[in-house]
């Protein structure tokens, strides 16, 4: 049985208040009302509730007389506010929407975490993972967060739990949101700016994907040094629309996304657990998804020097690295690629779940051994 976790249960309002001195962050009091349940009583109560569609849910025809509301508030009586909508590919996620959800949740925990875990397919803790792990954890389910999205994907739980990994407090999203669910990519990546108004300086991303290097097996780790941005390529970033400097610059390098020393302290993870032989350094490329690739598209990527292919973390790690947080993330191979037409072989999501669920002990320490490194390493470096 799964640990007992403190739902954050919403009162309607927030007091949390802004101070803006570290990093952006936001400071707040608490005073959510709490309740203990475990992991069972929290399945029942996301069925006996099921998610309030909110503004930015991607299957919600936009009703601008209708009198929902989003924690309390009516949409906008003017019409013209109300095309403020989630379809469009231009953000239209204000710094102080964003501001205002990092002040519900800092009004509502006491930690406060500097890294933020992005938790991949079968490894969001639906059957007790990494989240479940966290000590003194406070746990919000996705469709208690004003203006937060809710996933749509099995294998992603939908909860955003706060709470210490080891001694370190970290949050962590156990679940995320891709692009083939309807999502634009800023809203996909906008709980990334959350994180960071609430003070996180440190992203570690986690996804699935599929092998393409030869030397890649089933269940091995690639640590990500770089990615293409296919999605970007054809005109899809999650920056696109206008830029808020307080978040960052309209054109933000990012040849250096993948933090050369988290890296570093990555691979000395991997020495002291002694998993070098399935640890590998590669390159990831995004797809849209949700069909998984033909051979033909296998190959471009392989020529194109792409290691692992995925359908998600590039448009969060662009939109962290915007907003100047250090920026880590890997991917559990979870399939072969499959680039014989001859094969039989056909890639799905059943067999990506499973295999995260199974490389769960694995993952669970190389993470918290991970986060350990770049807290001290943090420390050091005040
Ligand atoms: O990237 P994550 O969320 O781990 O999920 C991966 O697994 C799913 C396909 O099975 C896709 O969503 C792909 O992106
Ligand atoms: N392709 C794209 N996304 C994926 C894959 C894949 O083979 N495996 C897990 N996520």
């Amino acid at each position: 049985m799964s640990a007992p976790v403190k739902i954050a249960v919403s009162n309607g309002t927030t007091n949390g208040a802004t101070n803006g001195n570290t990093n952006g962050a936001l400071n707040g009091a608490t005073n959510g009302a709490t309740q203990e349940v475990n992991g069972a009583d929290l399945k029942k109560m996301k069925n006996a509730n099921p998610p309030k569609v909110y503004i930015g849910s991607p299957h919600k025809e936009f009703n601008p007389s209708s009198n929902d509301s989003m924690d309390g508030n009516q949409f906008p009586a003017d019409p013209l506010q109300c095309r403020i909508e989630p379809y469009s590919p231009y953000n239209s996620c204000t710094y102080e929407i964003v501001q205002s959800v990092a002040e519900f949740l800092l009004s509502r925990v006491t930690i406060r975490p500097k890294i933020g875990i992005i938790c991949g397919s079968g490894m969001d803790g639906t059957t007790g993972c990494l989240a479940d792990a966290l000590t003194d954890s406070t746990s919000f389910p996705y469709e208690t967060i004003p203006y937060f999205p809710t996933p749509t994907v099995p294998g992603h739980m939908g909860r955003l739990v706060f709470g210490y990994l080891g001694d370190v407090p970290v949050m962590c999203m156990q679940g995320r949101f891709h692009y083939y669910e309807g999502y634009p990519l800023w809203k996909c990546a906008m709980p990334v700016r959350v994180m960071k108004l609430v003070g996180v300086t440190h992203l570690l991303a986690s996804n699935a994907a599929g092998g393409l290097n030869n030397n890649y097996k089933v269940g091995d780790i690639m640590i990500i040094k770089d990615h293409i941005n296919l999605l970007g390529f054809a005109g899809n970033n999650p920056l696109m629309g206008p830029n808020d400097e307080r978040f960052g610059p309209r054109f933000p390098a990012i040849n250096r996304a993948y933090d050369y020393s988290v890296r570093r302290m990555a691979k000395a993870v991997a020495s002291e657990m002694n998993i070098n032989n399935i640890v590998h350094e590669g390159v990831y490329s995004v797809v849209g998804g949700p069909s998984f690739e033909t051979i033909a598209e296998i190959r471009m990527l392989a020529a194109l020097g792409v290691d692992a292919v995925g359908m998600s973390t590039v448009h969060e790690v662009i939109t962290a690295r915007h907003c100047g947080m250090t920026s880590f993330a890997f991917s559990l191979i979870t399939n072969k690629s499959v680039t014989d037409y001859e094969s039989y072989e056909e890639p799905n999501h059943a067999e990506v779940i499973d295999m995260g669920k199974h490389r769960e002990p694995v993952l669970k320490e190389f993470i918290a051994r991970l986060v350990k490194k770049i807290e001290h390493d943090r420390q050091q470096s005040k």
